[in-house]
């Protein structure tokens, strides 16, 4: 699966809210989009899962326009983990992960033993098979955040689109959620705030600021002292990690602290 952003713009209110953005998901890759608060990462992938339409510009996955797709035919081709914000319905865990098989069933298709299959292999891959059961709106943030990346599997995708997809993750979930995502090979675009996580799983990294993208690269190459003051106003030490040779931000306080 292959996503193409090209030129594209939306305006809210007629505030300019990204503008003229092109960016490209190429087979296998993880993509990060990076940038700080209020720059236009969720907005754009608001764009490109089609809760919001843009004035301007074009989103293709596999050579095809997306609004040449209806609404079943992109959901089979991409899933999407959005920001925990108000989802506290009254569903049970294994009636969330099962809505993640609809794109792939008629209007009146019961699920299936296959489906049960495919939903209950995606909860052990979060770690929830126990939590089937329970009511979605009783779990922790964390828990809750693990169910939808598993709706998200159990939807059965080539692309996943994830809009901050560990915020509410410990760190070892941080960790071993991004490596099961990882993992599977698929191509991911991803919102991340935390840097250091962006620059250790992304294969390439957008910079958003103001709306545009401001720059585009490995993250070894992208992420650079100069960049985070530019961006973030933050001054901070990149080092490479002698073992993986991966780099590593460490920020610096604006503040002294002896400790
Ligand atoms: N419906 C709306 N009406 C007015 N302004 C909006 C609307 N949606 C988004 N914006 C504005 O657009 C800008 C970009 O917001 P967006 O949520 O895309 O940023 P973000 O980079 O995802 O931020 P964060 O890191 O804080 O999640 C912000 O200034 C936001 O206030």
């Amino acid at each position: 699966m292959e996503l193409e952003i090209d030129k594209l713009s939306l305006m809210i209110e007629g505030k300019k809210i990204i503008e003229k953005i092109k960016a490209q998901v190429f087979k296998g890759e993880f993509i990060g989009l990076i940038g700080p608060n209020g720059s236009g990462k969720s907005t754009l992938l608001k764009t490109i899962y089609r809760v919001l339409k843009p004035q301007a510009g074009l989103i293709k996955l596999d050579q095809q326009k997306l609004q040449d797709l209806s609404f079943q035919a992109s959901a089979k081709k991409m899933a999407v983990v959005r920001q925990l914000n108000n989802f506290n319905f009254d569903f049970t865990v294994e009636e969330i992960v099962m809505m993640g098989r609809s794109p792939h069933k008629g209007m009146l298709e019961v699920e299936s033993e296959q489906d049960y299959k495919i939903i209950y292999n995606a909860l052990a891959k979060v770690n929830l098979v126990d939590y089937a059961a329970r009511s979605f709106a009783t779990l922790s943030g964390g828990e809750k955040q693990r169910v939808l990346i598993a709706r998200a599997l159990a939807q059965e995708t080539e692309l996943l689109i994830l809009d901050e997809p560990t915020n509410h993750l410990d760190i070892r979930y941080k960790l071993q959620i991004l490596d099961l995502i990882k993992s599977l090979k698929k191509e991911v675009l991803a919102a991340i705030h935390d840097l250091n996580l962006a620059v250790s799983y992304c294969d390439r990294i957008y910079v958003m600021k103001a709306g545009k993208i401001f720059a585009e690269g490995k993250p070894k190459t992208i992420i650079t002292e100069d960049l985070l003051r530019e961006v973030y106003q933050v001054e901070a030490k990149i080092i490479e990690d002698p073992e993986t040779k991966k780099i590593n931000i460490i920020y610096r306080s604006q503040v002294k602290n002896d400790n």
